[in-house]
């Protein structure tokens, strides 16, 4: 047992500080890349989510369900073929992990999360136990884990590892069908599962030292007892690591969300809400512009969860040959040219505090501030307004004679009954602009 108390263990500062982390779904369902763009966890109807799956990486269980599209597509697309057939065919011929992560990079992102192992139980390195059923033996003959953790440090980001403990598919249980089903019929909770996903946990940790251990779906039963030795274990190499919370209640330096799901946990102190940029983690080719955030929502997804006090681990899909899908780059490119600008006010900040009331409607408003400014993101300011705001602050807060606009635009502020009147021009485009007041 490591002599580790981490229940009390005060969260390292990097990771609230970090705001905006990248998560990577790529495996071999990224090959038939094919699910229904039918809407976002929590707002579809849990009876209709499992046959009808927006996330493409669920390709394996959703084609399983007869009647379902998927089931339809694998048979008349891919002949029914077994699933293990998309490893082989993932080549990642194209694949330059410098380049995505100086994307990511550019974008704002301080830490990347990628899947190790996702629900269908192939592992992108050579893992323990798994036999030929991985990127190092089969499909791309590559460590893909090993090849992004150099990538990503070498840009200076933190490295995370995704790994689904709860769900393996080839761990020999049949599809989901409904939502509990999830819970238990499905999942593995054996001995010998427990056993075989410690010895890959651990050997993560001891190859790659990644700086976020995030499991998925939960840990199987059998193995409970095992966690508390693992996270020991894991403090002890990476001592400024974090762990998510979805370890079945073991632990959890963090809480986290998923779409519209889980949105209770975005009241922690330590919270990140994760999300593609479209419907899916995993690439899905059905996906158009109309079902992705375009920059402006993805700025504005970052910064109100920011505001907030959490961070956003927002996820791309690459495609099977190792190329970053164009739309979603397209987005990153957005987000990282508003970055550029902007970044200050995001970074290292925390929530305004009671000082501010946040905007649910028009104008779009959010606050946070470091230890010496306010910082005021305004979007979809109404013709109507003029190019003038109402802040509704506490009276004494900030002062207004000190507002600057970050893009360097003239702005004036004046001190109104109910907070500030800030006037200037093209307040109201889809991008926030950001105002920045000195803390009195
Ligand atoms: C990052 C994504 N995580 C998914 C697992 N998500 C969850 O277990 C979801 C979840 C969401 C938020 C906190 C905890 C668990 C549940 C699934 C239905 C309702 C809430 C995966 O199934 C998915 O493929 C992707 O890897």
């Amino acid at each position: 047992m490591g002599d580790l108390d981490f229940r009390g263990r005060q969260m390292p500062a990097w990771f609230p500080d970090a705001k905006f982390g990248v998560f990577v779904h790529w495996g071999a369902y990224s090959v038939p890349a094919w699910a229904e763009p039918t809407g976002e966890l929590g707002a579809v109807d849990p009876e209709v989510w499992f046959a009808h799956n927006p996330y493409a990486e669920w390709y394996w269980n959703t084609s399983q369900i007869e009647g379902s599209p998927a089931h339809e597509h694998h048979r008349t697309v891919h002949g029914g073929l077994p699933y293990d057939t998309f490893l082989d065919a993932w080549k990642a011929e194209l694949f330059d992990p410098a380049e995505w992560i100086d994307v990511f990079a550019r974008a704002g992102a301080r830490y990347v999360v990628v899947t190790t192992k996702h629900h269908d139980g192939i592992a992108l390195w050579d893992a323990p136990g798994t036999g030929t059923r991985n990127t190092v033996r089969r499909g791309p003959h590559r460590d893909l884990v090993a090849d992004l953790a150099a990538a990503v440090r070498a840009r200076g980001l933190r490295f995370g590892v995704y790994y689904s403990g709860g769900l393996d598919w080839h761990a020999g249980r049949r599809a989901v069908i409904r939502h509990e089903d999830l819970i238990d019929e499905c999942r593995p909770h054996d001995a010998a599962y427990a056993a075989y996903a410690l010895r890959q946990v651990r050997d993560l940790i001891d190859r790659y030292r990644p700086d976020v251990l995030w499991n998925d779906i939960g840990w199987p039963d059998a193995g409970m007892a095992d966690l508390p030795d693992l996270f020991a274990h894991y403090y002890a190499t990476v001592p400024d690591g974090v762990v998510n919370d979805r370890w079945d209640g073991a632990h959890a330096d963090y809480l986290t969300s998923e779409y519209q799901a889980n949105r209770q946990n975005e009241t922690a102190a330590h919270w990140e809400q994760c999300r593609g940029i479209g419907l899916s983690f995993g690439y899905n080719r059905n996906e158009g512009p109309e079902h992705l955030l375009d920059p402006a929502g993805a700025v504005r997804q970052l910064v109100d969860v920011a505001s907030r006090g959490g961070n956003l681990l927002l996820n791309v899909g690459p495609k099977a040959d190792g190329t970053l899908p164009g739309e979603q780059r397209t987005v990153l490119e957005g987000i990282a040219s508003w970055m550029a600008g902007h970044g200050g006010a995001v970074y290292a900040t925390r929530p305004l505090g009671p000082g501010a009331a946040p905007s649910d409607g028009a104008p779009w408003i959010r606050w946070t501030r470091d230890d010496r400014h306010a910082f005021a993101f305004l979007a979809d300011v109404p013709d109507s307004a003029r190019d003038q705001v109402v802040l509704k602050t506490r009276p004494g807060l900030l002062d207004p004679a000190t507002a600057v606009r970050l893009d360097d635009l003239p702005v004036r502020a004046d001190a109104v009954p109910d907070g500030i009147l800030a006037t200037s021009v093209a307040l109201g485009t889809p991008l926030p602009t950001v105002l920045r007041f000195a803390l009195l």
